[in-house]
């Protein structure tokens, strides 16, 4: 059998251009899985609401933060595909959940080269319903109807394996290196609670009360909460962080439901009240820096810190495409291809 890797990220609109977002954040936000309810709610909640504001906004935001050659998601993920790609001996592929590059694409271009087994890579260190999910179910689908004999196995969350948790924590502390802080926070993207009770394995684990996450369960394998705090536990174990000198916080919510706690924006705005000077973020549920790490976290989280008598603000980009990162995937490529 030829084997072949196909990497998944996100996604991204074809331009900053409000009719462009709006096409993207309509396939986005209309998926099940990231907007749970059922479709026609969802439907009247996108179509009739959603898709005739925002747009304009978050246009206006990835003006901000786009680059000459494209989508800093995009051409990042691109980067780290193709580094990647000089250091294996199998095809790597590139798609999106969502957009122009889509998953068919993806596996298309193994199928074309040969390729009858795929290691499907959602690029995402945490599993989510709204993300790794959406990305296996996406993938399953295609290849019932396209790939009947394609073979597909994908590569769980990884993000309590102690190779990946090292590159993290050498990629903070050296991004740290001569910026003394007094606070680090670990700031994740967000998701509804219900989606953390949907993912609920057991139906009875995850209360979300704040003990449930630290307490071994079978559920955690499938909850982005634990996921999340796991990481930042390991990150602060292995760089001897002081108790109360960080924090974990979720970013990014939309709409009214509750979702998951502490919000980033008021941890900063509580962080800058309570005389912190010099703080620095980390976004670890980001492999590529976006929209939601350059505006919300770099500009906006920035600008509420300054605004409550905060001083230094340092981002701590995400891997991208990082030496370290891109020999950390290979090897586990390289692994997975031997077998
Ligand atoms: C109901 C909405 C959303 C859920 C649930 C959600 C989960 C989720 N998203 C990411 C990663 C990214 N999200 C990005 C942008 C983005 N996310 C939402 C909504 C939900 N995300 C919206 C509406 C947007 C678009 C921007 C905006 O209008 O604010 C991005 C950036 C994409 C880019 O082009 O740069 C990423 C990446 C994760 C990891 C996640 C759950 C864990
Ligand atoms: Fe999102
Ligand atoms: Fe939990």
């Amino acid at each position: 059998m030829k084997k072949g890797v196909l990497l998944v990220n996100l996604g991204s609109p074809d331009s900053p251009e409000p009719k462009d977002v709006k096409k993207y954040l309509g396939e986005f936000l209309m998926d099940g899985r990231v907007i749970d309810l059922p479709y026609t709610a969802r439907a009247l909640l996108v179509r009739g609401i959603i898709l005739k504001t925002r747009p304009k906004a978050s246009a206006a935001a990835y003006k901000k933060i786009w680059w000459e050659e494209g989508s800093p998601l995009i051409v990042l993920s691109e980067r780290l595909q193709s580094k990647i790609q000089k250091q294996v001996e199998v095809p790597v592929a590139l798609a999106m959940r969502y957009g122009s590059m889509t998953i068919l694409k993806g596996l298309q271009e193994l199928v074309d080269q040969g390729v009858d087994e795929v290691l499907l890579f959602p690029l995402y260190p945490q599993f989510a319903m709204a993300t790794t999910e959406t990305i296996l179910v996406k993938a399953e689908e295609l290849r019932k109807m396209h790939f009947p004999e394609l073979k597909i196995e994908s590569v769980p969350a990884f993000y309590n394996k102690t190779d990946y948790i090292e590159v993290l924590s050498n990629s903070i502390s050296s991004h740290l290196e001569g910026k003394p802080y007094e606070h680090l926070l670990f700031s994740y993207h967000g998701v509804p609670e219900r989606h953390i009770r949907k993912s609920d394995v057991t139906k009875s684990h995850c209360k979300i009360d704040g003990s449930c996450c630290a307490t071994p369960s079978k559920a955690h394998e499938f909850c982005y909460r634990h996921q999340c705090l796991e990481v930042t536990r390991l990150v602060a174990e292995k760089l001897q962080l002081k108790e109360g000198s960080y924090s974990t916080s979720f970013q990014s919510r939309l709409g009214f439901d509750p979702w998951l706690q502490p919000y980033t924006d008021r941890t900063i705005e509580r962080l800058g009240k309570e005389g912190i000077k010099n703080m620095a973020i980390v976004t670890p549920a980001f492999v590529s820096d976006c929209l939601e790490t350059l505006e919300e976290i770099a500009m906006e989280g920035e600008e509420i810190f300054h605004e409550m008598g905060g001083e230094a603000f340092t981002t701590i980009p995400c891997l991208n495409d990082d030496d370290a990162f891109v020999n950390l995937l290979s090897n586990w490529i390289q692994d997975w291809s031997k077998n």
